[in-house]
This record gives structure tokens, sequence and C-alpha cells, in this order.
């Protein structure tokens, strides 16, 4: 009788323990698929209240299924805006904090690929010390911790979203660059920021967002010194899209509809508008061609790790430590990551359509 007390109590530890060590390690040690600051047992809704989540998830749906006259150009930055809250937790714990693509280079890591690719833009702009530069778009402030400590040159970001804009100063400070990386929260497409005040810009899978992009690349305009540069990665279809595929249309759409895109352009309206703002096009290229390798490689790869997420997000959910919606918002990524695949696979849609514009100097009447 003591014997089997014994056994039943140790059975009852070791059971309790590999629960625990199961649980431990599921959330603790797999949860995280980068190194980034963020673990699943802090996803939010950003700067939306817990039981608001799943509202606004459904809020944000509406703007799709509503027929396009009646949501506005004017309403997209809200809309973009309440995506951000939705995501921005997810996208920081599960991809790092640079919210955009890179080629895949064989044997460096994400982060160095994403490092590089964003050192890139500092390299265009030829940015040194003393230089102030606008990060247009600028996310939790991944690029722009990137490119400031590149280049040694002050860095002003600018996001529609205030969550990310206390991100972005929070990893800012922990990388010791606050002295050197600001952000504001504002509308890329009326910033608050003085004409002529910036040596350098540039914006990465950012743009993409703005309903009419003459409007974004105008008050980029506005804002640098004469003779300035700009760059940007643009998210677009490529001329292998067709509008008379119903496959291609079904990918682009899913792409829209999973990344608050009030609709991508064709790669061939990007340089016609930057010119028509004012600026000189010095370079256009999509840094998706081949000799580049896959941008969506990692992507594809992850699959297994955002079943992984999933699990865990709807235990995190089911015991009340992550909001409820946050279930909704991960499965739609997950949809997501799938048409940009495709969209990868087949060639009609890349991430980093790079245009690099210059603004001319100011005609003197002697030349002009
Ligand atoms: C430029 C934009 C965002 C680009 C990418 C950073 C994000 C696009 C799709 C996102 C993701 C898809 C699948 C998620 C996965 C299901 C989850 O478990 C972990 C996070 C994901 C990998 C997530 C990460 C960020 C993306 C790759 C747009 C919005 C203009
Ligand atoms: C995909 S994220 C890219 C962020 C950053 N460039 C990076 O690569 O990590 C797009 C960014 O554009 C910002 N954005 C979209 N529309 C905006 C607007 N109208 N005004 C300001 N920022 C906007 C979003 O808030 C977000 O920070």
């Amino acid at each position: 009788m003591q014997i089997e007390g014994f056994c039943s109590h140790t059975l009852f530890c070791t059971a309790s323990l590999v629960v625990v060590g199961s649980v431990f390690w599921f959330v603790c040690v797999l949860g995280p698929a980068e190194q980034k600051g963020k673990r699943a047992v802090h996803l939010s809704g950003g700067s939306i209240s817990a039981e608001k989540v799943q509202d606004k998830y459904n809020q944000y749906w509406s703007f799709f299924r509503r027929p396009k006259e009646i949501e506005t150009a004017d309403k997209v930055p809200a809309f973009v805006d309440t995506f951000y809250n939705l995501v921005t937790d997810i996208y920081e714990w599960g991809w790092g904090q640079s919210f955009h693509f890179s080629p895949a280079i064989p044997g460096k890591s994400h982060r160095d690929a994403t490092r590089l690719h964003e050192e890139m833009v500092a390299d265009l702009l030829g940015v040194t010390p003393g230089h102030r530069v606008l990060d247009a778009g600028c996310g939790v402030g991944g690029p722009m911790r990137a490119i400031a400590a590149h280049s040694g040159a002050n860095v002003v970001g600018i996001t529609i979203n205030e969550y990310q804009v206390n991100r972005a100063r929070i990893h800012n400070k922990k990388a010791k660059l606050d002295t050197q990386c600001d952000v504001v929260c504002g509308n890329f497409l009326q910033m608050p920021f003085d004409e002529n005040s910036f040596d350098g810009a540039y914006s990465i899978e950012a743009t993409c967002h703005a309903p009419k992009l003459e409007e974004v690349y105008g008050e980029i305009f506005r804002v640098l010194k004469p003779g300035s540069l700009y760059v940007s990665y643009e998210w677009v279809t490529t001329e292998l899209y067709r509008g008379d595929d119903p496959e291609h249309v079904e990918i682009i759409q899913g792409i829209e509809r999973g990344d608050a895109l009030p609709g991508l352009r064709s790669y061939d309206q990007i340089a016609k508008i930057a010119r028509e703002v004012g600026f000189e096009v010095v370079e256009e290229r999509d840094l998706a061609k081949p000799p580049a390798n896959p941008w969506w490689s990692r992507l594809k790869m992850g699959r297994i790790a955002y079943w992984r997420n999933h699990i865990l997000i709807m235990v995190l959910a089911f015991l009340g430590i992550a909001p409820k919606g946050v279930v909704d918002v991960h499965e739609m990524l997950f949809k997501t990551a799938d048409y940009l695949v495709r969209g990868g696979d087949t060639g009609i849609f890349t991430p980093m359509h790079m245009i690099f514009c210059r603004k001319p100097e100011k005609k003197t009447p002697a030349s002009a």
C-alpha cells in the first residue's frame, strides 16, 4: 500500500515536471524564431486594448469587403495604423526588428542579409556624420539603426503608428543610438518637417501603403535639400503579371489584403511618378532579379515554425495571456505568407523594386 502510494506520487511528480518542462520549452525556447526582444507571452494588439483586438481585426477586414468608392483614399492612413497595431508584435516576434525582405545570401544569416540590404541604402545616399536623413515609414526602426550605425548620419523616422514609435525609441535606447536616431509619429503624406531640411531620404517597403504614390513622393521631394538623393524599395507587380489570369489576380489580391495595401502598383508606374513630382531618376532596378537569390525562401522554409507559432498563440489566447483576436491576426499572416511565396515563385510580384532619385539643384538665374 505504501509502495503503491510512493509510486503514484513519483509518477505524478515526473508527469508534472514533463508538462511544465514542455510548456517552458514550447513557449520560451521554441517561441522566439529569432533573437529580437519580443516573446510570445508579450504579444499584444499594439495600442489597441486587449478586449478590442477582435473588433479592430473585423474592422480591418471590412475595408476590403466594401466597394472601393466607399473606402476613400483619406481613410487609408487610419486603416494602415490599425493594421500595424495588430501585426507589429507578431512581426517582431517572428521576423525581427526590420519589417522588410532582402535577397537571400548563401552562407549568411537572415539578419546579416537584412543588414546588408539596409546598408546599401546608406551607401547609395552617400551620407556621413552630421547629415540628416529621413526614413519615411520607419516601422520599429531596424533599418534606421543599421543605417545610422553604418554611416554615422542622424536619422529621423516617421511612422503613422504610435505603438511603433514607442517600440523604436526603446530599441534605439538599447542600441545606444538614441542620440543619432529620432522617431516621429505622423503621416508621410503630410510630413511635419520643413522644406529643404534633409540631406537624404529613403523608404523601405513602406510607400506601398500610400493610396497615391505622387503624394508621398511629393512630400519627400519637398523636405529634401536640392541636390540630395532618395532611395526607395517598392512593392510592385512585375512585367510577368497578367490582369486577365485569375491565378495572378488571386495572388495579388491575397497580398493586398494581408498587408494593408490600398492597391499594388505596376513596376512601370514608379519612375514615371518620381519624375512627375520633380525627381531626376538616377537608377531603377528590381533587386530580386537573378543573380539575387529568392527573397521568399525564408518565408517558405518557415512554414513548420508558423504552425508551431499558431498552436502557441491559440494556447496563450485560451489561457487569457494573449488577446483573443491575435489568433485571427496570426491566421491572416499565415495565409499572407503563402500568397507572398506564390508571388515570388511565379515572378509576378517583387518587394524590392529599387528607385534611386535626385532632387535637382536649384536653377540659378544664370543657369536657367
Ligand atoms: C513590407 C511589409 C511587411 C513585409 C514582411 C516583414 C511581412 C510580410 C508577411 C509577414 C509574416 C508572415 C507570416 C508570419 C508567421 C505566420 C508568424 O508565425 C511569424 C511572423 C510571420 C513570418 C510574418 C513576419 C513579417 C512578414 C514576413 C508589408 C506589410 C507592406
Ligand atoms: C512594412 S513597414 C516597413 C518599416 C521599415 N521601413 C522597415 O523596413 O522595417 C511599413 C511602415 O510604413 C509606415 N506607414 C504606412 N503608411 C504610412 C503613412 N501614411 N504615414 C507614415 N507612415 C506610414 C507603417 O507605419 C510602417 O512603419
